[in-house]
């Protein structure tokens, strides 16, 4: 399962404020994304902070310099994950750590426009970065680029930091960059410049949520599936078909639970829509 993250690049409060509204609901993570938050500053985060409790809420900072000062004022004010950019000096990404942990919250180091992303993230990965940012920003993405390549990269390298993937991703990409080790799937363009945007993120969400409802599916099969063998392996030894037998007729209700496996899915399918279902943002 991957978490999903909607990033707010409006310049507008009320504006701002009026998507986030919409959107809520439908997604883990608001992203106040850069601009809006060099536009409207930290008083936007306390208005999100008030109005969506049930979401974390991410300061898309991206600092450059003084880590630990530029970022302790949000982590304060209510912000879950803040941003440093990778290519910062590494005592200002180790800043943003540490005021992260001062807060028991988390920093996100932004890999957008470094060199070397394998020899960076295993460097700040070793001073306790919480999330690495797979990133290909929009200006980048005018270019053509996609973040593609680069989460396959990251995600490889296994490092038990959370992954988020930005740069261009909608709907039809989400399942891609999930299957590809996303923890974090971040979308912007596709939830704000859509018709209805809450539709949109709720698509994007069920997609990123849905990969580990079918597995959590699978694994509740699991004790069906086992105990089905087992009963056959049981009647072989015996000697008899099942339907021969006595004692294992008892348990036929059971068995007719488990034989037609195919119905099993169905059974569970309510639930997993319902994890699935991104009425509620998810725990974490
Ligand atoms: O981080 C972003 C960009 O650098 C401006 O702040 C975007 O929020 C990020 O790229 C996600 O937006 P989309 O690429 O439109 O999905």
């Amino acid at each position: 399962m991957a978490q999903t993250q909607m990033a707010l690049d409006s310049l507008d409060f009320d504006a701002t404020i009026a998507l986030a509204a919409k959107v809520a609901p439908h997604v883990d993570i608001l992203e106040i994304g850069t601009p809006c938050i060099k536009h409207n500053g930290i008083e936007l985060l306390k208005a999100l902070r008030a109005k969506f409790p049930n979401n974390k809420i991410l300061v898309d900072l991206k600092t450059m310099d003084a880590g630990f000062y530029e970022a302790e004022p949000f982590y304060k004010a209510g912000a879950d994950i803040c941003t440093v950019l990778g290519t910062a000096d590494i005592g200002t990404i180790k800043g943003v750590i540490d005021a992260a942990n001062k807060y028991g919250k988390e920093a996100q180091i932004d890999l957008i426009n470094v060199n070397d992303k394998k020899a960076r993230t295993l460097e700040v990965v070793k001073l306790g970065a919480h999330i690495i940012g797979v990133h290909t920003g929009l200006d980048q993405q005018a270019a053509g680029q996609t973040p593609f390549a680069d989460l396959g990269l990251v995600s490889g390298l296994k490092t038990g930091a959370k992954v988020s993937v930005a740069g261009g991703v909608k709907a039809a990409t989400t399942k891609q960059v999930v299957d590809a080790g996303a923890d974090i799937v971040v979308a912007g363009a596709a939830i704000y410049g859509a018709a209805d945007p809450a539709a949109s993120a709720a698509e994007i969400t069920k997609i990123a949520h849905g990969s580990a409802a079918a597995s959590k599916g699978g694994n509740k099969l699991l004790p069906w599936i086992i105990a089905a063998v087992a009963a056959v392996l049981v009647f072989s030894l015996l000697g008899k078909k099942p339907e021969e037998a006595a004692a294992p007729a008892a348990e036929a209700p059971a068995a007719t639970e488990v034989v037609p496996a195919e119905d099993a899915p169905a059974a569970e399918a309510p639930a997993a829509t319902e994890e699935a279902a991104p009425a509620e943002p998810a725990a974490q």
